[in-house]
């Protein structure tokens, strides 16, 4: 687990006015990473980091020669058009990086006059997905989420008993995960109408999203090789916002005996900024398992992660239909929750998913599951906060919503706040639904 140090000092204040704006996502404290590029431009993608309202271009610093030792080859590491090579050099370089970095941008720094050259307005570029994403697993560690969908599609046993034993997962899909902003085409498939002898195929009639963290690997484990729960967490680069859209119709059909399938691998999207588990180091928080449910297998647990395996990180669902478009494009917030209710943490899907001798490589990604939290007003997914479509959300001007309708843009957001620390802030997740191809 990583222990506070300098760069969290939440009196420290950049050179870079915006970045010392209050309530701002990218304050020194942060430093998340992203692949960007000027927008509109055929330059290369190359990696950055937030500060303030300004990228700061990893290629140029490294070209420019500001950094020395494990902090300049991780710069150099940094600017290629995927975070594949940083993410394989692991915990001491992504630090030694981190460090080199609050010091320059700090107030006062030295490298000012070096680095002032290499920002570039944020609202200038674009993003790309930030690795080659070699394999995608989406995990359920949220019980609240699966008691509540397992009560939609398993009425009479809702929760398996398997839940409170295996941090449960299925293989996702790699290629069709996206960008922040992006659009994509309301999927068609194969469901099974209520009352109907037999399924039909074409456009999806509950379209969903899923409030979900991204999970992105750094240094690998050789096939074999087990990483054990103390050692998880020196395989985790970062933490992005990640919908799992969902197919809900296709998915009640498809998804006995062996998970979801085409219900879930036909588009998601990711937040571009991806914050370091040393950002988050001052929202550790405990995990929170009751005391009557069974105590986790050795491999999965230590002392620590009951201590403090868990992540105090916030999260809000925004929903913008064409008619709030239209009417002066105020969205409305239809979740609010927090990471930390998860039943299993980090270092468990990581130490689980490795336990069989499964090698992770860099830039492999995790879903961490649908984030309800115990509240209806904590639900991730439209399928639980409607009921299953029983009861539609009602939304300003007298709009109302069971699933998503064509044109409507969904916003993940996330945020870690407490006094005493500095805000950390994820930015946004965005995305837009555009009708079936004809
Ligand atoms: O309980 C089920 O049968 C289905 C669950 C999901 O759709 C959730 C899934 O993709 C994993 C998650 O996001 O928690
Ligand atoms: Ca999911
Ligand atoms: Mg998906």
């Amino acid at each position: 687990m990583t222990l506070l140090n300098e760069t969290h000092d939440p009196a420290l204040r950049s050179w870079l006015a915006s970045a010392n704006t209050a309530g701002g996502d990218f304050p020194i404290q942060n430093l998340p990473f992203a692949v960007f590029r000027r927008a509109g431009t055929p330059e290369a993608f190359r990696g950055g980091v937030a500060i303030g309202d300004q990228v700061l271009d990893l290629a140029a610093v490294a070209a420019a020669g500001v950094f020395a030792g494990d902090a300049q080859a991780a710069a150099r590491a940094a600017s290629e058009a995927k975070l594949n090579a940083l993410m394989a050099l692991g915990p001491a370089a992504w630090s030694a990086l981190r460090l080199a970095l609050s010091r320059a941008l700090r107030e006062g720094a030295a490298g000012q006059a070096a680095l002032r050259p290499c920002l570039v307005p944020q609202d200038r570029v674009e993003y790309d997905v930030p690795a080659r994403i070699g394999d995608y697993t989406d995990f359920y560690t949220s019980i609240h989420h699966a008691t509540n969908i397992g009560r939609l599609f398993r009425p009479d046993n809702p929760l398996l008993p398997n839940y409170k034993w295996v941090p449960i997962g299925y293989h996702g899909r790699a290629s069709s995960i996206g960008i922040s902003g992006q659009g994509f085409h309301r999927p068609v498939g194969q469901t099974l109408p209520a009352g109907a002898a037999q399924p039909v195929v074409g456009p999806c009639q509950r379209l969903d999203i899923e409030l979900e963290l991204g999970i992105f690997i750094g240094q690998g484990n050789a096939q074999g090789e087990a990483v054990t729960i103390t050692q998880a967490e020196a395989h985790v680069f970062g933490i992005c916002l990640l919908n799992d859209w969902s197919a809900r119709d296709v998915q009640a059909w498809e998804y006995q005996p062996l998970g979801p399938f085409l219900s879930k691998s036909f588009a998601t999207t990711l937040s571009p900024w991806i914050v370091t588990l040393e950002a988050l180091a001052p929202y550790r928080a405990p995990l929170q398992r009751p005391a009557d449910d069974p105590q986790p297998l050795p491999y999965l647990d230590s002392e620590a992660n009951r201590r403090e395996g868990a992540l105090d990180i916030q999260l809000q669902v925004d929903l913008l239909t064409p008619r709030l478009r239209e009417a002066g494009g105020e969205a409305a917030t239809i979740c609010r929750t927090s990471y930390r209710h998860a039943y299993w943490t980090v270092a468990q899907m990581v130490a689980h998913h490795t336990v069989n001798g499964c090698n992770l490589q860099p830039g492999d990604l995790f879903g961490s599951g649908t984030l309800s939290g115990p509240t209806p007003q904590e639900a991730g997914a439209l399928i639980e906060m409607t009921q299953g479509g029983k009861q539609p959300l009602a939304l300003p001007g007298g709009e109302q919503r069971s699933f998503l309708l064509d044109g409507d843009t969904v916003t993940l957001r996330g945020w870690c706040e407490k006094p005493g620390a500095a805000r950390i802030g994820f930015g946004e997740c965005r995305g837009t639904v555009l009708p079936a191809r004809g």
